[in-house]
């Protein structure tokens, strides 16, 4: 794990003041049994996804777990593999604060990405690294990403947290599924669909606010709502970890918000252009967050989204922006779902 490069204290995100992951209410109280049994399902994200090999100084290989249905490398994947490939080399009293890349090749799943860092700046305050993520000696991705010591200021605001279902009130995307496949009526082709995304390893886990909103089958509003969270153990203390979980969190389900507006269209082809990140607080990414998404503009074959990552307790953890391109055609017979 590249974190060994980084000596003990691996608490590398932005936090405004608090200097320890906050003790979420499942923590706090009994009603958390499986937090002893998940200690030993340590999330694959952490194990796998996430754990980099180091090939030389600033030079680091990593490889795949999820692959969406599209063949490329799903973007969430290679912002978190480079974020913790810039973390390696920035030193324990600072905090990954912000991240701005773009996509300009589409990853491989058939051979692993590598990461190559530049030292670009250390300044007294911030210090910032470059990282281009290579396959076929080609950048797929170039990121710059930038940390900040803790410097708390009476100067602090935010939004208020949306008010919906606590995460115990509502269903997984997995528990929707079965419920859709429960239905007699239902087509043979949605059928499949539906066992094929329940074939997905995906590494995270969702529980829709709207569900059939969450699915485009009606257009509540223009926004998207739901509860995220690593699948498996992760535990406190390591901030650093959180943020490259977070990153590839906050790629999932977050372009596909741009489509809302428009019912009657469906992606024919789409692709994240780029994606920038802001980290407010700390949090753990292995406990729920609500993760709110809209889209304030598209057009020119390119959709704007943008989301917030909400802690439990109101707190807003980071923020999120990315433009995709998004080249749609008229859904021709509606969802059966
Ligand atoms: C749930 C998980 C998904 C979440 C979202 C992600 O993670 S996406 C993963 C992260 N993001 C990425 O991988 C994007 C990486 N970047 C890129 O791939 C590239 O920069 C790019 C495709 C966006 C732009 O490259 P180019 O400008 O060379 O390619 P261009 O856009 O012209 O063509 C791309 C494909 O669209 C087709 N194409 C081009 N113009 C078109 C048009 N007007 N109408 C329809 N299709 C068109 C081309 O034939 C081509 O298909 P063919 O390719 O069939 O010839």
């Amino acid at each position: 794990m590249v974190e060994r490069e980084m000596g003990g204290s691996t608490d590398n995100c932005n936090h405004s003041g608090d200097t320890e992951p906050p003790k979420s209410p499942e923590d706090e109280s009994s009603e958390r049994p499986e937090a002893q049994c998940t200690q030993d399902l340590k999330s694959v994200l952490i194990t796998s996804v996430l754990n980099l090999e180091k090939l030389d100084v600033d030079l680091y290989r990593g490889t795949h777990h999820w692959v969406p249905r599209s063949q490329r490398l799903f973007g969430g994947q290679i912002v978190g593999q480079a974020l913790v490939a810039a973390a390696a080399s920035v030193s324990d009293n600072l905090y990954a604060h912000s991240l701005h890349c773009y996509f300009v090749r589409a990853g491989d799943p058939k051979v692993p990405v590598l990461y190559q860092v530049d030292r670009t700046r250390d300044g007294r305050s911030f210090t910032v690294r470059s990282v281009r993520a290579i396959q076929h000696g080609q950048p797929i991705l170039i990121c710059q990403a930038s940390f900040h010591m803790l410097q708390p200021s009476p100067l602090q605001h935010q939004f208020t947290m949306p008010v919906v279902p606590q995460p115990e009130d509502l269903l997984t995307v997995e528990e929707l599924i079965h419920r859709y496949l429960s239905k007699p009526d239902l087509a043979k082709k949605s059928r499949q669909g539906l066992n094929k995304l329940l074939a997905n390893e995906v590494p995270i886990e969702i529980k829709p606010v709207h569900p059939p909103h969450f699915y485009r089958l009606s257009a509540v509003e223009l926004r998207k709502l739901f509860w995220v969270r690593a699948r498996g153990y992760i535990g406190e203390g390591n901030m650093k970890l959180h943020c490259c979980v977070a990153a590839y969190v906050s790629d999932y389900a977050f372009l596909g918000t741009a489509l809302l507006p428009h019912p009657n269209y469906r992606a024919q082809f789409s692709a994240s252009l780029d994606h920038a990140m802001w980290f407010h607080n700390t949090f753990r990414s292995d406990e729920w967050m609500l993760y709110e998404c809209e889209s304030p503009w598209a057009g020119g074959s390119r959709g704007l989204v943008q989301g917030r990552l909400w802690r439990r307790d109101g707190v807003l953890a980071a923020s999120c922006s990315q433009e995709g391109v998004l080249r749609v055609k008229p859904v021709t017979e509606p969802s059966k779902l």
